[in-house]
């Protein structure tokens, strides 16, 4: 009798793994985001990470924390979830399902909001505290988003690329 392979992985592991190894493409020295949007049927739909838009040279624009607005990142930088969603040309994401790998914003949370998706499902919190996450959990829950955080299985997937 033949069986099926059990160690495949999750439904959750493929997603936010997916979310993960698109952050790996982000050039920010400091954070790497990355998303992955999936259908209420499991199926992928858009994936993104935190870069400058097209046409604005990774080596050209400031990558620092720090400075005078105009000469650090974040007047620069798109968010790797509105990345997701805008990378998405494909129709109507109503309903759909955002693992992302660091807790969305505020602007974020009006763009996933405005999408239609209704789940969110998060890895790192580590702005909790900031205003930005305070004000987007305020929105999200008043939009009745659904979010909770990814639960950590610590398997290790090898790639060799
Ligand atoms: O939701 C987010 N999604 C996202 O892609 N980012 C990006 C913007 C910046 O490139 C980086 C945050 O940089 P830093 O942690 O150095 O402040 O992560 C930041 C947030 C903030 O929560
Ligand atoms: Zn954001």
């Amino acid at each position: 009798m033949s069986q099926k392979r059990e160690d495949y992985i999750s439904w959750d592991e493929y997603f936010m793994g997916v979310a993960m190894l698109s952050g790996m493409r982000s050039k920010d020295p400091n954070t790497q985001v990355g998303a992955c949007i999936v259908s209420e049927d499991n199926k992928i739909l858009s994936m993104g990470y935190n870069g400058l838009p097209k046409g604005c040279s990774d080596d050209e624009f400031p990558w620092v924390r720090e400075g005078a607005p105009l000469e650090n990142k974040y007047f620069y930088t798109t968010h790797s979830e509105l990345n997701a969603i805008l990378n998405y040309r494909g129709g109507s994401l109503e309903g759909a399902k955002m693992y992302v790998s660091l807790f969305p914003c505020n602007e974020c949370a009006k763009a996933i909001i405005q999408a239609g998706i209704k789940t969110i499902v998060y890895d790192s919190d580590k702005y909790q505290n900031t205003p930005a996450v305070i004000a987007s959990k305020r929105m999200l829950d008043a939009a009745g988003v659904r979010y909770y955080q990814y639960t950590h299985t610590n398997r290790e997937i090898n790639i060799t690329l």
